[in-house]
């Protein structure tokens, strides 16, 4: 077998939501399709993937170099031993074939976006949901017949105010969610009053995350934490810069409550500096890297090998990205969960169409891949790319 042709696009997901540091009205996302000779059901495979929100498509890398050191090698350079399907492990050592070690900057995007695809081809020829193929080759066990998600909105908005706020939580718990997230991070006072509408429609403080964006300082970060403790929250997300590993550690002297943090780390040495350094609790703390913006799944796995060596479940990580990627690992390799955005960032937001979140879980397709195929909006967007 071999890879026939590679495509990119890049689309728009903007919308007029804020976090506290940057808005979306300019975010877009790139989506590549891989298309392989091999024909099953009497249709070609092809592998898609794309972009978690938060970077921008990173289509000129993608097009300039990683594309191409996938198109010019030979099909023995990244095919298993028995010329069957892809190698993932083989395509990470190609695409990053040439590059240094560190400054990780978009092209961790880049080859996130396309191991996505890779893995959605590898599930698609072996006729598996990617969930099932992972828990086989990697885990020894049966995958989860469901998983943890949370619905993450709560974006500042122009013209959005309290009861607007409530309606749109009021409308996750309708879904069947358990867990909800709002952004915070303006000011204090403004914030702890949207908080306290919100607590005014969940059970309580154990339903509602809260996620500044990296936005404070030290002593701002303090003042949150005192402020938020009281509430008995979920957990408290990515206080300050992402790579401040001593303002994290410094700052769970001051928050005896879950905290949250990771998204926008992007390597396995990234996040290994966040464990080593940054003070997060193994018994009480969320990871969220996530696969889709960090070098993909195989480097995922990386990370989770680190992980047990410092003593973390699997169980502790919770990746952003709300995309159907991080479910099927997530499922496959025994994580805490995933995110969820119903209705933001379409199409890439929200699961297969015909299961419905039950009680704060959701199940996952019986097709082979991703399951992209189960997302009408979604696999039309994909689709329109290669077929
Ligand atoms: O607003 C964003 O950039 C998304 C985010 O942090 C999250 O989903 O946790
Ligand atoms: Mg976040």
């Amino acid at each position: 077998m071999r890879i026939l042709e590679i495509r990119e696009k890049a689309v728009p997901i903007k919308s007029s939501i804020s976090n506290a540091y940057i808005d979306f009205t300019k975010m877009t996302a790139s989506i590549v399709a891989i298309v392989t000779d091999v024909v099953k059901n009497g249709k070609r495979v092809v592998g898609y993937g794309f972009n978690s929100n938060g970077r921008y498509a990173p289509s000129g890398i993608l097009r300039e170099r990683f594309i191409p050191r996938l198109l010019e090698a030979e099909p023995n350079d990244y095919l298993n031993e028995e010329g069957t399907n892809l190698d993932p492990h083989k395509i990470w050592d190609i695409l990053m074939t040439g590059e240094k070690p560190g400054g990780h900057g978009e092209r961790s995007v880049a080859v996130g976006t396309l191991d996505m695809a890779v893995w959605d081809a590898i599930a698609k020829i072996e006729e598996k949901p990617l969930y099932q193929l992972l828990a086989e080759r990697y885990r020894g066990e049966q995958p989860d017949d469901k998983v943890f998600v949370y619905a993450a909105g709560g974006y500042y908005q122009p013209g959005k105010g309290y009861k607007e706020l409530q309606n749109e939580m009021q409308g996750y718990l309708n879904l069947g969610y358990s867990v909800v997230k709002m952004k915070i991070g303006n000011s204090l006072e403004e914030d702890l009053r949207r908080i306290e509408a919100v607590l005014e429609v969940v059970p309580s403080g154990q339903s509602l995350a809260v996620d500044a964006n990296g936005r404070f300082d030290l002593e701002t970060a303090i003042k949150y934490a005192e402020a938020l403790e009281p509430y008995n929250l979920f957990w408290y997300e990515e206080a300050g810069d992402p790579l401040d590993y001593e303002l994290q550690a410094e700052l769970s002297k001051h928050y005896k409550n879950p905290m949250a943090t990771g998204e926008n780390l992007f390597s396995m040495q990234d996040a290994r500096n966040l464990i080593r350094y940054g003070g997060m609790k193994s018994d009480r703390d969320y990871l969220q890297f996530d696969c889709a913006l960090s070098y993909g799944l195989v480097e995922y796995m990386r990370i989770l090998d680190m992980l047990k060596e410092y003593g973390w479940s699997p169980r502790r990580c919770i990746p952003h990205g709300g995309h159907q990627m991080s479910l099927n690992i997530a499922a496959g390799l025994g994580l805490g969960g995933n995110e969820s955005y119903p209705g933001v960032f379409e199409p890439f937001g929200g699961f297969a169409d015909h299961i419905p979140v039950e009680n704060g879980y959701v199940g996952l397709p019986d097709v082979p891949g991703i399951g992209f195929e189960t997302k009408a909006p979604l696999i039309k967007l994909l689709r329109s790319l290669a077929e």
